[in-house]
């Protein structure tokens, strides 16, 4: 169902339990007009402001120009003892324009922009489904960076000239060219123009070339691609600028807990941030918050301030208490954005106060926005600065969290530590600087290797877990065996000298050990026999290989 579909249909549940709604207030307006007393005015009060806020969502002009006077009206009685006739009377004759408005009041048409049919995040594409394609014609030149990348994992497409590799682009577009910029059938200018249009088209394009020289470096600028290499371009350079320029266009979807007791507000704002493929998970309770927690870490949150239980202030504060939360950025949605309201809602420790009338393209724009430096906050907390895979405590999180899964629905995790081989002579021989270099190589490779469902973290200065959920063990031997592989295949370069590195690793498998501990014990038993078979293998219990 399109987005404009399901609000539609929300409207018209709304609008189909909107006579019973205001019929609902009136009988509360008239118990409280018998019998005056500040419980029943507040829950009046709550009724009207929360009906401010469903007219204001779904367009309903005139019923929203009735609720603001009352509401307006009903607040200045909160702190008032007791009321004048005058005022009553007043009341009385708004409720009753509010009765009669039932069949008069046809909502505006919806606010649905053309933008909102687009969703900022593209489903992401398979690690090994990112097509790129190098155009170079010297043979030699293009076939080693061939090799070189698809050592890597990146599926990779040599064309000796531009016109061959047009006829490719054609039927399935790259997503990455590496572009030589002397080619003999296409000039210089000819090309810059195809990479502009190339850029536009979302194709990244990096230019590879002989010349480093400002003019040609302004040239490429002004056909805005995306990177600039002088040959011969560094490998692992190459491959970090890749991962990057790739990883940009694949964003997670972003997760976002929204809480307002209105179930119908709850619909609305879901499926508006879900059609721009975020993911929701609404509540209609602030005491369901704590539990969901449990199960969904959101990147941000958004709660209603006035809500029956506990409003949207007092449940901010609640969040910020959680170790995990300190920092989570909090929404509240309000139909009273007053600046007033505003600076005291800032004050009180959320991140800002949204309207609930806000345009809906303006209201997603400030969730993404919000939601992205909450995830951004959030994993890189968890991250190693160096390589970005999972730091020591969170890829231990995982593998415990994955093994326990395993053994309750009975599946198959396979747990790795790869260390790499002689790395104290690589520091001492190519220096520290060389030694990141090829730390940061092989964390490319594993991310590039891997599935988007499988885990790497960085155990230790050169020691590495994998967590490989759900897989059979002859695939995961195989898999992890031609990552062993490939590495031992890349070609380093420091200070013009070529060099390679091998690495060894234990394998356990979740079915082989009855506690979690046990399979941390044993992947490192086999690590370090690994090591004294001589390295550049792996080793896994005989059952392993079932
Ligand atoms: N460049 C670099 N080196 C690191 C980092 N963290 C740890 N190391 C180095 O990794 C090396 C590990 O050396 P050892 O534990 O002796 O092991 P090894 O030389 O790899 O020998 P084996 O594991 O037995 O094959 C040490 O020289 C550390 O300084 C880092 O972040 N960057």
């Amino acid at each position: 169902m399109s987005f404009e579909d399901s609000l539609e249909q929300l409207k018209r549940q709304f609008l189909h339990a909107l006579p019973d709604k205001k019929k609902q207030i009136i009988t509360l307006w008239i118990s409280l007009r018998k019998n005056w007393n500040a419980h029943m005015l507040s829950a009046v009060y709550r009724e009207v402001h929360n009906l401010k806020g469903s007219s204001e969502t779904f367009g309903l002009s005139d019923t929203k120009h009735i609720v603001d006077k009352l509401e307006l009206q009903l607040k200045g009685l909160l702190n008032a003892p007791d009321p004048e006739l005058h005022t009553i009377k007043e009341l009385d004759t708004l409720f009753h324009q509010l009765l009669q408005n039932n069949m008069r009041g046809q909502p505006s048409p919806p606010v649905v922009e053309a933008q909102m049919q687009q969703s900022p995040y593209k489903p992401a594409k398979a690690r090994h489904d990112h097509h790129i394609a190098i155009i170079e014609d010297d043979g030699n030149v293009g076939a080693m960076i061939t090799k070189q990348l698809r050592e890597f994992g990146f599926s990779v497409q040599h064309f000796l000239n531009f016109t061959s590799f047009l006829v490719v682009q054609n039927e399935t577009p790259f997503d990455l060219i590496l572009l030589d910029l002397i080619l003999p059938d296409w000039t210089e200018e000819a090309l810059f123009e195809a990479a502009t249009e190339f850029e536009k088209n979302n194709t990244r394009v990096f230019v590879l070339s002989s010349r480093g020289d400002f003019d040609m470096r302004l040239l490429a600028i002004r056909a805005n691609v995306s990177e600039y290499f002088v040959k011969p371009a560094e490998t692992t350079l190459l491959v970090r600028k890749i991962h990057q320029s790739l990883k940009m266009s694949e964003k997670q979807p972003l997760k976002v807990l929204l809480v307002d007791d209105q179930q119908s507000m709850v619909d609305y704002f879901s499926s508006l941030l879900r059609s721009h493929g975020l993911i929701v998970k609404g509540l209609s309770s602030a005491e369901q918050v704590l539990p969901a927690l449990e199960q969904f870490e959101p990147d941000l949150f958004i709660f209603d301030l006035y809500m029956p239980e506990v409003n949207g202030l007092e449940l901010a504060k609640m969040i910020r208490q959680l170790d995990k939360y300190t920092s989570s950025p909090i929404l509240v949605l309000s139909s009273d954005d007053t600046m007033q309201n505003k600076v005291s809602i800032i004050q009180a420790g959320s991140d800002d106060l949204i309207s609930k009338q806000t345009a809906p393209s303006l209201f997603v724009a400030q969730v993404i926005s919000r939601a992205q430096r909450g995830h951004d906050i959030r994993s890189s907390a968890s991250r190693d600065s160096l390589t970005g895979l999972l730091n020591h405590t969170q890829i231990l999180v995982t593998a415990r969290r994955c093994y326990n899964v395993a053994r309750r629905i009975n599946s198959q995790v396979c747990i790795a530590m790869f260390d790499l081989d002689h790395f104290k002579k690589v520091n001492d021989t190519y220096g520290h600087a060389g030694g990141d270099k090829v730390l940061l190589a092989f964390a490319h490779l594993l991310q590039q290797s891997l599935r988007q469902t499988d885990f790497t973290g960085r155990y230790g200065g050169e020691e590495f877990m994998l967590v490989l959920p759900d897989m059979q063990k002859p695939l995961a031997i195989a898999k992890l065996n031609a990552i062993r592989e490939s590495f031992s295949h890349i070609v380093f370069v420091e200070d013009g000298v070529e060099f390679k590195v091998t690495l060894s690793g234990g394998l356990v498998f979740s079915d082989e050990c009855e506690e979690f501990q046990d399979c941390l014990l044993l992947a490192d038993k086999h690590l370090y026999e690994a090591k004294r078979l001589g390295r550049n293998q792996l080793v896994f219990s005989p059952s392993g290989q079932d």
